[in-house]
């Protein structure tokens, strides 16, 4: 069981002194091995959270503490090397020539010697499946394995934590499924604290817990099962629920009694075989 890794306290953001709040008193903790979602509507204020957490921002009211650490202008550089970021735009993360050079450079940003950044460059490639690709051109690759370079970039420099801030959003169907397997996969070899703020709810019944967001206060924090259960208040609120829990919605209205609610392909194929061997 892990340990209280992120933790905001009754934290009130906004933009400017005459500036709407975009965040009014949040609280919420995240454990150093736990896969969080964050969602909510457009403007909900997920984003600014993000930028929070790494120092981006700093908060009017109300305290970020990152591994027992405030966030403060002291603290940042160190907060910062706990903390890796994958942004929503491949196209705009790339700072080397070529794939290795790429990861490397947040490693050699932080002075890691060189040989331990031999080792870390391997092993985070392997982490994301690009070993073949150390010498390619970033450019050339398609959006999805684009990602998994920036994910490598960020295993490379061994954080405790990755926020992945739309990190699929720009992707394709099968980009988005090699980033959801690699981060599955990363996950279970890594533990670490994953905060994954998207639009994809499929990608939402992955985690551990959910924070939904709403008029940038913290409106519900459950279990996926638990928030999408909730249909009715999350459609007035601007959010809907995944493809998989409407279509066994519809079944359940045409006559097909569904037990569990399901939630992913899985789940609702071992529905049906129940259903149907009863038959
Ligand atoms: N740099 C900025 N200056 C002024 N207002 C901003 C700035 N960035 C965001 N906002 C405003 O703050 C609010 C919250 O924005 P934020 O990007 O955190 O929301 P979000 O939930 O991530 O939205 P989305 O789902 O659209 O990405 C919005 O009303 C937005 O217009």
């Amino acid at each position: 069981m892990g340990y209280n890794f992120i933790e905001f306290k009754n934290v009130s953001f906004r933009y400017g002194e005459n500036m709407p709040w975009v965040l009014e008193n949040v609280s919420f903790q995240i454990k150093s091995d736990e896969w969080i979602a964050i969602i909510g509507h457009n403007g909900s204020g997920k984003s600014t959270i993000a930028k929070l957490m790494n120092g981006l921002l700093s908060p009017q009211k109300g305290t970020i503490l990152i591994d027992g650490m405030e966030v403060n202008e002291d603290t940042i550089w160190e907060i910062r090397k706990k903390i890796g970021m994958v942004f929503q735009n491949p196209d705009n993360q790339f700072v080397g020539t070529t794939v290795q050079d790429d990861v490397a450079f947040g490693m050699e940003n932080r002075g890691v010697p060189r040989q331990e950044m031999l080792k870390r460059l391997e092993d985070s490639l392997s982490a994301v499946g690009m070993q073949d690709y150390e010498l390619r051109e970033p450019h050339r690759l398609s959006g999805g394995q684009k990602q998994r370079v920036a994910i490598a970039g960020v295993l490379a420099i061994s954080p405790q934590a990755i926020i992945l801030d739309e990190a699929t959003a720009m992707l394709d169907p099968n980009g988005r499924k090699e980033i959801m397997d690699t981060i599955r996969s990363v996950k279970k070899k890594h533990p670490l604290s994953l905060i994954t703020i998207t639009h994809d709810l499929n990608e939402v019944t992955l985690v551990d817990r959910v924070i939904v967001m709403n008029k940038g206060k913290v409106w519900l924090e459950a279990s996926p099962r638990q928030v999408f259960s909730r249909k009715k208040e999350l459609l007035e609120i601007g959010l809907d629920i995944p493809f998989i829990a409407k279509l066994a919605g519809h079944l359940s209205q045409q006559g097909m009694p569904l037990k569990n609610e399901p939630l992913s392909h899985e789940e609702l194929l071992e529905e049906l075989w129940t259903y149907h061997s009863k038959m």
